[in-house]
């Protein structure tokens, strides 16, 4: 049997090449593919997995460099404030950001120069193409609506990525100078015409049998155009998570999505 490079090396050499990574909501939907993910990943090792009620403290124990956290949106900012106070860098899945929360991130980070904190809504990289298109197409149409789809478990809507998805196809039409959608609706119930988000309507499915989908419709005289994005499975997310858990020792600083990470 021929033996690798990696093989040859001293054991703690290898060991020491591994980024030593926590896992935060460790038991959750999203924590128990990212624990199988890093086990899986042969430059990673994971060190501690802490779900609800454990000691957020285990982290730093285990000497993480790395955290990812899918936990809740109302646990999510005192983890990052641990981690950052800890010197330890955090890849963030959580969703319900908004800028007052990413503006206080920011601030703590001050203190810490070295330390990064990357926010994502959506890792999967088809729901990043998907938000990149939506935006490019955004100031040809008149028209624009949002719809996500999601399992019935989900806590939060609009999902992270539906509203990020809005507030980029906001921006991109108030560039383009364009004036609100046409919509003669003058009597409604409430919630039938979405959330508004900046202007765009924003519509949240819950429905067994889904797990995360969007849609951005666009509208002008005699066309559509329909921009689609499914993940019909968690494991879909992973290849962005594991891609920001290599990358975020290098980025310092707040980053909001993985945009820059994949080249964007
Ligand atoms: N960015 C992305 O690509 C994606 C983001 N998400 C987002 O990730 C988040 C988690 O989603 P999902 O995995 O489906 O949710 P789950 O409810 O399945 O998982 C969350 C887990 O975190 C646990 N938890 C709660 N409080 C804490 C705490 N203080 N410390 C550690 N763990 C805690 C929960 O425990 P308990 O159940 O006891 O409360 C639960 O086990 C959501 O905000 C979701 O929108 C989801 C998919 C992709
Ligand atoms: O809760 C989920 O499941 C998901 N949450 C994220 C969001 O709110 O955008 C990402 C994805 O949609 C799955």
């Amino acid at each position: 049997m021929t033996s690798s490079a990696t093989d040859q090396q001293p054991t703690a050499d290898r060991d020491a090449a591994l980024i030593p990574v926590g896992v935060l909501g460790a038991r959750g939907r999203m924590g128990t593919e990212v624990v199988k993910a890093v086990n899986d990943a042969d430059d990673l090792e994971l060190v501690a997995m802490v779900d609800d009620g454990d000691w957020l403290f285990n982290v730093a124990d285990a000497g993480a460099q790395v955290v990812v956290d899918f936990t809740r949106p109302d646990v999510v900012m005192d983890n990052i404030r641990f981690c950052i106070d800890n010197n330890i860098h955090c890849v963030v899945g959580t969703t319900g950001f908004d800028d007052v929360k990413l503006a206080t991130i920011a601030e703590w980070l001050e203190a810490k120069p070295d330390v990064g904190v990357v926010i994502a809504p959506n890792f999967g990289i088809g729901a990043i193409l998907l938000m990149r298109f939506a935006q490019e197409a955004a100031r040809f149409f008149p028209s624009v609506e949002v719809v996500e789809l999601h399992h019935p478990n989900k806590v939060d809507a609009p999902s992270g990525t539906a509203v990020r998805t809005a507030r980029l196809v906001a921006a991109a039409r108030r560039a383009a100078g364009l004036p609100p959608s046409p919509d003669a609706t003058a009597d409604s119930l409430p919630g039938a015409r979405g959330a508004d988000v900046e202007g765009v309507p924003v519509h949240a499915v819950r429905l067994s049998g889904l797990v995360a989908h969007q849609e951005v419709l666009l509208g002008a005289a005699g066309e559509t155009l329909t921009l689609r994005h499914d993940s019909f499975d968690r494991a879909s997310f992973m290849p962005g998570v594991l891609l920001a858990v290599r990358e975020i020792g290098r980025r310092p600083g707040l980053t909001v999505g993985i945009e820059s990470f994949l080249g964007l």
